[in-house]
């Protein structure tokens, strides 16, 4: 599992690592230009155009003239736009300077008529981790140029002007690809830089995991390698019961359509047994869409205690009885999913908070989240919310949208890698919810349901998207999650 680390730290990372391995900077930034050639040589093989590399004065400046030499050496056409003079460069920019073809062309941005064309490339290495400041003057003037131009558009690192472990102030380059070196610099996962960073792209540069891990502070990466170890092993002699039994509630009058998704994507998670707690008028409605569930009676509420697992709130509407509610918080001792207007019940009245089981598992959207812990000036302070709520509740907050991220009641936090943005359409949260219960009611650890399940919606979210794009719906995603196993060798 990858570590994300703050721009800070990444100096002191790359000192204690050399230190280590007994190798030089450059070594490093060769092995960051080297993974950077391979990944640009992989993506995009027919290159037509030119390949203009603006390269600014520290390391991240460095990694563009080092790639300038990578990819000149392998016959594109490059050319080298810089912003200082060689001498008030960093180090290794100037070693790598002194190593340049002299088929790189060489200019200064004060020199250059930005004539960039369609099929052409930029590269953007202004700036990396070691911004400290709004970007202004030479810098903000070219980046506005790019900003307007149309061709291929890849950041190195990180966008320049953005900071990494902040909100961007003022102007940063707005990219098509960012590819990123060794783990996600932590603002690449706000949506306020979505323009900015287009599509991201992580690459190893030859630190391992297990090395970041010494600067870890409590946040992580998931990615597909990390999932299986976060699953449980069932065998031949697995039985119903193994996979457990699980209760639903939600679905009100007109509603209903909640509840048959997050039943259905629960059986298709691989629950034993699913009932559901609905109005009774709409009984009929799920039967017949998913006979296999079963519909629970007076004799299923009072035995509360014999379900594995209960996911509350899919289209509980905001009308149902309180008392209700908070009986069954009070009875049912193991964690549980809360979602939706389970969620919206608990904002209304946060004093019965107190009544959620420790370690369960509450699933907001953005929304939801600020009804439960009011407004956040931006994402970075709403995380800095989530992760407090999740300590002082003793609960797994699971705040939905790109990067998902779980807070956990330790104060870590994981962030999802997969998913896209067409799963934001209705009902989708409502199949994580069934998703997240059935990985509970399997027996799995709350943070291992609530990982499983983010990871696993979000590929039949990419998978269903393959053939349908922004067609998808919830049901899509739903005739997905099979697949996933499959895809991750899941038994
Ligand atoms: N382990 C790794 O991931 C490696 C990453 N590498 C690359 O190195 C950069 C980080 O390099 P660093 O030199 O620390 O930082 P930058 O390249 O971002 O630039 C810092 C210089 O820029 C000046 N600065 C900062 N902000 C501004 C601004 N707004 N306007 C003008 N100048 C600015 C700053 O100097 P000051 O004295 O003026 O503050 C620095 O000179 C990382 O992102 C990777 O790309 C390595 O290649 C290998 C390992
Ligand atoms: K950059």
């Amino acid at each position: 599992m990858l570590s994300i680390i703050s721009g800070d730290k990444v100096k002191l990372l790359d000192a204690a690592f050399i230190k280590a391995r007994q190798m030089r900077s450059l070594d490093l930034m060769e092995n960051a230009a080297k993974a950077f050639f391979v990944w640009f040589e992989r993506m995009f093989s027919a290159i037509q155009g030119e390949i203009f590399i603006f390269s600014g004065p520290g390391n991240n400046g460095g990694d563009g003239v080092a790639i300038a030499r990578l990819l000149a050496e392998s016959g594109k056409s490059v050319k080298l736009i810089f912003f200082q003079d060689k001498e008030q460069c960093s180090p290794d920019y100037q070693a790598n300077f002194e190593r340049l073809p002299s088929k790189v062309k060489v200019l200064s941005v004060l020199d250059f008529d930005f004539q960039i064309t369609e099929n052409d490339f930029v590269l953007d290495c202004i700036f990396g981790v070691g911004i400290n400041r709004p970007i202004e003057g030479v810098y903000l003037e070219a980046v506005n140029k790019l900003n307007h131009i149309s061709c291929h558009k890849i950041s190195v690192d990180i966008p320049s002007g953005i900071p990494s472990d902040n909100i961007l102030q003022g102007e940063a380059f707005k990219a098509e690809h960012t590819l990123t070196f060794q783990f996600p610099k932590f603002s690449l996962l706000f949506p306020e830089h979505a323009e900015y960073t287009g599509r991201i792209h992580v690459v190893d540069i030859g630190i391992p995991d297990e090395f970041i891990l010494n600067f870890n502070e409590g946040k992580f990466f998931l990615r597909r390698e990390d999932i299986s170890r976060f699953h449980k092993k069932f065998h031949a002699f697995s039985h119903k019961g193994d996979f457990g039994r699980i209760m639903l509630f939600g679905g009100s009058v007109g509603k209903v359509g909640a509840m048959v998704l997050s039943s259905k994507a629960a059986l298709r998670t691989g629950s034993g047994l699913v009932h559901v707690q609905i109005a009774e008028s709409e009984r009929a409605i799920i039967q017949t869409a998913v006979p296999e569930v079963m519909v629970a009676g007076a004799q299923e509420i009072k035995k509360l205690k014999s379900f594995d697992a209960l996911g509350i709130g899919p289209g509980w509407g905001t009308e149902v009885d309180l008392a209700f509610y908070c009986s069954l918080l009070k009875r049912y001792h193991k964690p549980l999913v809360i979602d939706a207007d389970g969620l919206n019940l608990l904002a209304k009245k946060p004093e019965n908070l107190k009544y959620v089981p420790k370690g369960s598992v509450l699933t907001p959207h953005l929304k939801e989240f600020q009804r439960l812990a009011g407004e956040a000036k931006d994402h970075k302070e709403r995380l800095e919310k989530a992760r407090s709520f999740a300590r002082e509740h003793g609960v797994y907050l699971v705040l939905k949208g790109a990067f998902t991220s779980i807070s956990t009641p330790q104060g870590e936090q994981f962030f999802n890698s997969s998913g896209n943005q067409y799963m934001a359409t209705a009902g989708s949260g409502d199949v994580l919810t069934g998703m997240i219960t059935s990985f509970l009611g399997q027996g799995y650890p709350p943070l291992n349901a609530a990982i499983c399940g983010v990871f696993h919606h979000g590929l039949a979210g990419e998978m269903a998207a393959l053939k349908k794009r922004r067609g998808v719906i919830a049901s899509d995603i739903i005739e997905c999650v099979p697949g996933t196993f499959v895809e991750l060798n899941i038994e």
